[in-house]
């Protein structure tokens, strides 16, 4: 099964991120990534309150149709986190869920851009932003291209991908994007050799990393000393960012020594989970 056709809404480490958060009725959580509202689900199951992000209209739109009780849908991006929630009244929650990057609903249709595999505009806008990938591609000189390939898709051969981009615009198209990388790199590697290109581009254009950094800051403003934050990653610069965020703030306790990843069962029966990792802490009491 392909990444493309994974179930479209199964969500990754289920029962760890629920656990970990340590769910109890009454409570009221973020799951700051609503997605398919899959986790919303599992916290609304236990009873309890959930606020939900998602800088995807149609996410939202999913969700509003859905009408759980208990759920209260936010379309914004999670870095707007503490702002979002003081709108909202709401000064302290007991947990914050981030199951970061892209869902299997962007991946499934072609008109996002984000597949390497279906034919579909160069778009990998997650929300409403301005900057498409087809701009990058466009309109980018060289040297900023392959900055962009070697920072967010740690590509060895950023420099020769980027001037093959350059020599074959404009480029308008997912798979005319993926032929170019293809025939830059002379195919040698096993998976898709497009596949860091397209990550790459995805996290520039949403700038994730930098959306990452203001959630966990903001997370340490908002949660209930007790209250838990948990994030699943998907590459290894998001959980780099995470792990050591998480060692380093002085008012978390990190939960987790080594991240938690899924059993062998949910990789082979959900080829998205594959790189996922879990990292948990809490929020130091007043005195700690
Ligand atoms: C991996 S999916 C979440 C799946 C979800 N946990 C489920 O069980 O169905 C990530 C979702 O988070 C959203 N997202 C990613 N980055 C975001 C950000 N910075 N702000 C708000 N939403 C974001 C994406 O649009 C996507 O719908």
């Amino acid at each position: 099964m392909t990444l493309e056709q994974a179930p479209s809404h199964t969500p990754v480490l289920f029962e760890e991120a629920l656990k970990w958060l340590d769910v109890r009725p009454g409570g009221l959580y973020v799951d700051a990534t609503l997605g398919g509202a899959g986790h919303t689900r599992g916290i609304l199951e236990r009873g309890g309150e959930v606020i939900a992000f998602d800088q995807d209209p149609q996410a939202i739109a999913r969700a509003q149709a859905l009408k759980l009780p208990g759920l209260r849908l936010v379309q914004a991006n999670f870095r707007h986190l503490t702002a979002e929630l003081s709108r909202l009244g709401i000064a302290l929650v007991d947990g914050i869920l981030a199951d970061l990057g892209v869902s299997s609903y962007h991946f499934d249709d072609p008109a996002r851009g984000f597949s390497y595999r279906l034919e579909g505009p160069l778009d990998m806008r997650m929300g409403e932003g301005e900057l498409t990938a087809g701009e990058v591609v466009n309109t980018f000189d060289l040297e900023e291209l392959a900055h962009i390939l070697r920072t967010y898709g740690e590509e060895n051969q950023a420099y020769r991908i980027a001037r093959h981009i350059v020599a074959s615009r404009p480029i308008s198209t997912t798979t005319q994007l993926a032929e170019v990388v293809r025939k830059a790199t002379g195919f040698r590697e096993a998976g898709h050799p497009a596949r860091r290109t397209f990550q790459a581009l995805r996290i520039y254009v949403n700038d994730e990393l930098g959306a990452l950094r203001e959630l966990l800051e903001g997370a340490t403003e908002v949660l209930r000393p007790g209250g838990r934050l948990v994030v699943i990653s998907f590459h290894s610069l998001e959980d780099r960012l995470v792990k050591h965020f998480l060692r380093e703030h002085p008012r978390l306790l990190g939960l987790t020594k080594k991240p938690v990843v899924p059993s062998r069962e949910e990789m082979e029966s959900n080829p998205r989970a594959r790189s996922a990792k879990l990292r948990a802490a809490e929020l130091k009491g007043e005195g700690a």
